[in-house]
């Protein structure tokens, strides 16, 4: 099972390495306009998930929260500890 922290990782390197077909890459060249939006867009399915699906589409659409999160850290350079030390 892949954790926050595997994650970041993953996405780190494929922004180093720029690998085609990479929706990770594609989102980063969108710029942090485009992941804005996608951000406020995957925090109201997970709103409507947890409000009116079952547990698991919630935690799906969370998973997916944290993916557009990590995006958009990569996009602004900030890393992990940037921001756990504000947990
Ligand atoms: N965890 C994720 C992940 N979560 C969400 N997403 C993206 O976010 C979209 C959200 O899904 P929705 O169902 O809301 O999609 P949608 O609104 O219909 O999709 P779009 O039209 O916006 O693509 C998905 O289509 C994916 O593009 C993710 N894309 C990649 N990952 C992981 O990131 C890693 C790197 O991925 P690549 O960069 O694509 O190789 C891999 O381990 C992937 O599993």
């Amino acid at each position: 099972m892949k954790t926050f922290d595997a994650l970041f990782a993953e996405l780190t390197a494929k922004a180093a390495e720029r690998p085609e077909g990479s929706g990770t890459v594609a989102e980063l060249d969108a710029g942090v306009h485009t992941i804005g939006k996608k951000i406020v867009e995957e925090a109201a399915e997970v709103w409507m998930a947890a409000e009116y699906e079952s547990t698991d589409a919630a935690a799906e659409e969370i998973s997916q929260l944290l993916y557009h999160l990590q995006v958009l850290m990569l996009a602004k350079g900030l890393s992990l500890e940037d921001v756990y030390r504000h947990l």
